[in-house]
């Protein structure tokens, strides 16, 4: 098992080349957010566009659609419901993420089914919340391509097998190898599974603990994997920036809000790609 090192941040988190626009930073599409989770789907969005991803479209509950423009008119919106458009947006995307306060009921295991028969090999998927635990209860295509998980230990029970305790570095990167995917097992200390490889957050603190927390990452994972090339060191960098912004909050704070992590990022990032 590695750690995830501020040198790999630092190594994935370029300087922009001058000749660049908002087509180079990649277009994602946030799947999420039911008539109860809007917050959900709106934290992750939020994540995505500050940690620089070009295009945002958010597919939600349109009752999400003017708190989401009062927090974030840097967003584009859709219906979740408006299949149609959403297949055809689903073509143009760099990366979807789909799962942040989705719900298990009506529209979301057919919107995670259309995401899976769609999503080429090009595209980078990540898979949240609610999304994944449809893939443990509902008959879903085969995950194929650059997929990413990030699942709790409830979750990861759910989409795994493996129960909490039986959850082990080797039992997780066994399952992760099987399901194909690589595998963001969030914890006090994350780690990270994509093929033989392993690697284990050093960062992350009981601050973190709020609902939310969980969401914001799953926009971070997109942000990054729309703007970076390398897929792996786009995940790792992503989990090793959100434990490491709220460690250094919590110096301060007893509890260390979502939206926090995604408002220092401009600045961690850029100080990150100076180094
Ligand atoms: N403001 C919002 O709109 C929020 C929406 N959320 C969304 O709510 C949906 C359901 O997600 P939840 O995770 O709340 O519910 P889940 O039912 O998927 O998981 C929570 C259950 O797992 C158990 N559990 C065991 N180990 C755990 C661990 N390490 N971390 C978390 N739970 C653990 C809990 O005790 C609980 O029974 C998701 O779509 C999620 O994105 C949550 O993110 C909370 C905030
Ligand atoms: N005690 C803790 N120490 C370190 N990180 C934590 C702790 N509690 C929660 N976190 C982090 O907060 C996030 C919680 O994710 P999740 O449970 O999916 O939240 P939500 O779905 O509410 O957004 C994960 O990244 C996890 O690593
Ligand atoms: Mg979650």
């Amino acid at each position: 098992m590695q750690t995830i090192t501020p040198a790999l941040v630092r190594q994935t988190i370029i300087k922009r080349p001058a000749e660049s626009y908002k087509g180079t930073y990649g277009r994602i599409m946030l799947i999420g957010g039911n008539q109860n989770f809007g917050g959900a789907i709106i934290m992750a969005a939020t994540a995505a566009t500050y940690s620089g991803a070009g295009l945002v479209t958010v597919a939600t509950d349109p009752i999400n659609f003017t708190s989401l423009h009062a927090q974030l008119p840097e967003a584009m919106v859709v219906d979740y419901t408006d299949f149609e458009q959403i297949n055809d947006l689903l073509a143009t995307m760099d990366v979807i993420v789909i799962g942040p306060g989705l719900g298990t009921e009506a529209v979301a295991p057919t919107l995670l089914t259309q995401v899976l028969k769609t999503v080429t090999p090009k595209q980078r998927l990540v898979i949240d919340g609610s999304a994944l635990t449809l893939l443990a209860t509902t008959r879903q295509p085969a995950l194929t391509g650059q997929v990413v998980l990030t699942p709790h230990q409830m979750e990861w029970q759910r989409v795994s097998g493996l129960k909490i305790a039986d959850q082990t570095p080797a039992a997780n990167q066994l399952a992760a190898q099987r399901l194909n995917v690589t595998a963001v097992v969030k914890a006090h200390h994350t780690t990270i599974y994509n093929g033989p490889q392993a690697w284990i957050n050093p960062g992350g603190t009981p601050a973190m603990a709020t609902g939310g927390m969980g969401d914001t990452l799953a926009g971070m994972v997109g942000g990054f994997l729309a703007q970076f090339d390398d897929f792996t060191n786009a995940i790792l960098s992503a989990v090793y920036l959100h434990s490491a912004i709220a460690d250094d909050l919590a110096q301060t704070q007893y509890v260390v809000l979502p939206h926090q992590i995604s408002a220092q990022l401009p600045k961690y990032m850029h100080d990150y790609s100076q180094a």
